[in-house]
């Protein structure tokens, strides 16, 4: 299972008279497979969630391509995009209402399960909708799966999207922003959870943040953005210690330490959410 972008380039042309085009993101490649923790990390504007949406396929590429398992995304038939659209999962935070204040946890993980055909009698989906919410943590399942977004907190939330990824088996997960408006100690515990997911499931990330503490916590091969380039990539250890362009040097000089992200509470446990 491998996706990747090859040589992709985004530009927005822009409408108005006189103003120019944007360079969104120019030239990018980068490869992301099962059981690997992928980021993309860069100052807000830097092309990182448009470089998201074209892996996710929600943008063309305005040149290069977007491949998985070597077949181009314009180039697939219905049951490989169908097949692409569960298996690439999108996670993002939460207030960018990605969550339907109208729906239950139920309804809402029960939607995506239907629609992607991994269960259908209503007894089945309930069951996998449980089983989901068991794997991100929200344990006894059955005390969160009947409620609105509104009565959870936001670490709950968070988890309940990645629960409804979960829920279609995705072999990887591109999560924008995912934790980065979450309290230290509640994104600690959605971060354990994910690579609790990463070890449990092999699921794979593409984990796009702007936040180096939590990139240097859980990745393991990082590419670092700049006016829409990948200035510097390579495995985290590397860029954290030696970081070779000056870029990365100043970002790295910019972050916070991690010491708030450092205190363990398990995965499991809710009530740190
Ligand atoms: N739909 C669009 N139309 C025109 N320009 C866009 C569009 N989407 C993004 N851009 C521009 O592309 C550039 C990259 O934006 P992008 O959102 O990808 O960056 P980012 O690194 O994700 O930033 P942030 O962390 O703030 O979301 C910015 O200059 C942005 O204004």
């Amino acid at each position: 299972m491998l996706l990747e972008a090859k040589n992709v380039s985004k530009t927005f042309r822009s409408s108005g008279r006189g103003s120019s085009s944007v360079h969104a993101v120019k030239e990018v490649s980068l490869t992301a497979q099962r059981g690997e923790f992928v980021a993309i990390v860069g100052e807000s504007g830097s092309g990182k969630s448009t470089l998201a949406r074209m892996l996710l396929d929600l943008h063309p590429a305005s040149s290069g391509s977007i491949e998985l398992n070597g077949v181009d995304v314009r180039s697939m038939n219905k049951a490989q995009r169908q097949d692409f659209r569960r298996t690439v999962q999108a996670v993002l935070q939460d207030p960018s209402g990605s969550l339907n204040p109208r729906k239950s946890i139920a309804q809402s993980i029960g939607e995506v399960i239907r629609l992607h055909k991994i269960a259908d009698s209503r007894r089945d989906i309930r069951t996998k909708t449980l089983e989901a919410l068991e794997l991100v943590g929200l344990d006894p399942a059955e005390h969160y799966i009947d409620r609105f977004p509104h009565e959870l907190s936001g670490g709950q939330r968070q988890r309940v999207l990645i629960a409804r990824a979960v829920a279609l088996n995705p072999q990887i997960i591109i999560a924008d922003e995912a934790v980065s408006a979450l309290d230290a100690s509640v994104k600690a515990g959605v971060l354990r959870v994910m690579a609790d997911l990463q070890e449990r499931l092999n699921v794979g990330y593409v984990f796009i943040t702007h936040d180096l503490p939590v990139v240097k916590k859980v990745a393991d091969y990082v590419h670092v953005m700049y006016q829409g380039e990948v200035v510097e990539h390579g495995p985290a250890r590397e860029i954290f210690e030696n970081p070779q362009h000056e870029y990365t040097a100043t970002l790295l000089d910019a972050a916070p330490t991690l010491d708030s992200l450092t205190e363990s509470s398990p995965a499991a446990d809710s009530s740190a959410v």
